[in-house]
């Protein structure tokens, strides 16, 4: 019996595991798979529970995906908890380096919160349709024009029903370790609606996600509340000056926490 030609065959996944490729893979692929299957499970839940398209939906869905990260081997460290304990609406920024970050949204997501998004999402199948069901704002950054007014009737939504909204005001994926500069809708939006805005930073993911070395090792994620900056009385002049100071103090949140990441698996290669 000739068995060697099953030697290479063997070799590959096991080469492909010990370079961290596989495992790359693996938990992307997973983190797909079963966040689809998750939001299977939640669509008639949301449904029962409030016949369709309602914020609250979110607290249903922030239950289910609290687990992820778990399987994902993250773990989030929060500080600054205090930030958030404000009544009524506000806008919470944050930035964002990949799909991971939904995972830290849903750890501090506060109640009657929901989202701003590219309008694409709303066709990634079942995950589609429950950021649907979940209140989320859907906007198409091709057209500022359409941009502009979906936020300017999200700004009175706001008021009327008493909603938060999450928005990456870089308004793209980022993994450059660093910021990108930001977009102003967040910032037009929070003086339209006079409510505080709520920067929040997440640490770098860079020291166990790497997309382009196709590396996905367990890590730790601070996740750091920054203190509420207040638009009562601001206009639309004063939009530069609010986008400008906001860069500001999550630029230097964002170096402080991705400076001193610990590191769970050993020391990292550049
Ligand atoms: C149990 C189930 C389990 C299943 C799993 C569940 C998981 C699902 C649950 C939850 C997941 C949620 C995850 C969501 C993640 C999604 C992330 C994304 O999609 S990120 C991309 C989209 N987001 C943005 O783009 C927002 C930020 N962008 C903006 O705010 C932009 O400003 C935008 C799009 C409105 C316009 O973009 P411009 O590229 O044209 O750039 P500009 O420079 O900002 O604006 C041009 C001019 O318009 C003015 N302008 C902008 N907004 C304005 C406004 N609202 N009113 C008046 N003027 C405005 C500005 O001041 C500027 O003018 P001057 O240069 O200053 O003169
Ligand atoms: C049939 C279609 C299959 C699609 C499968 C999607 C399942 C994804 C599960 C994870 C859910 C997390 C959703 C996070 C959304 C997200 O983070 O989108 C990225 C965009 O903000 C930025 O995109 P871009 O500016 O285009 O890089």
């Amino acid at each position: 019996m000739d068995v060697l030609w099953m030697v290479p065959l063997l070799l590959i996944p096991l080469l492909m595991w010990t370079s961290g490729a596989f495992v790359f893979y693996f938990k992307k692929f997973f983190y797909v798979a079963w966040m689809m299957c998750l939001a299977l499970l939640a669509i008639p839940l949301c449904i029962l529970k409030s016949g369709g398209r309602d914020v609250e939906n979110m607290r249903l869905i922030r239950s289910l995906v609290r687990h992820v990260k778990y399987l994902l081997g993250l773990r989030f460290e929060v500080s600054g908890w205090e930030h958030l304990q404000t009544e009524g609406p506000y806008v919470i920024i944050s930035n964002h380096q990949s799909s991971l970050d939904v995972l830290g949204l849903m750890e501090i997501l506060p109640d009657r919160c929901t989202m701003i998004a590219k309008k694409e999402l709303i066709y990634a199948g079942t995950v589609g349709l429950i950021c649907w069901l979940g209140g989320i704002v859907f906007i198409n950054r091709k057209k500022t024009s359409d941009a502009k007014s979906v936020m300017a009737d999200a700004a009175e939504t706001m008021l009327k029903d008493q909603i938060r909204l999450w928005v990456f005001p870089e308004g793209t994926r980022n993994q450059n370790g660093d910021l990108l500069p930001f977009k102003k809708g967040a910032f037009h939006l929070a003086v339209q609606a006079q409510v505080p805005i709520i920067p929040v930073v997440f640490s770098s993911y860079r020291s166990f996600y790497l997309r382009k070395e196709k590396q996905f090792k367990s890590g730790t994620i601070r996740l750091k509340i920054l203190p509420k900056i207040e638009t009562k009385g601001l206009t639309s002049d004063d939009v530069s000056d609010l986008c400008d100071k906001s860069f500001n103090v999550m630029h230097s949140a964002f170096l402080e926490t991705s400076s001193s990441v610990p590191q769970s698996n050993g020391p990292v290669s550049h």
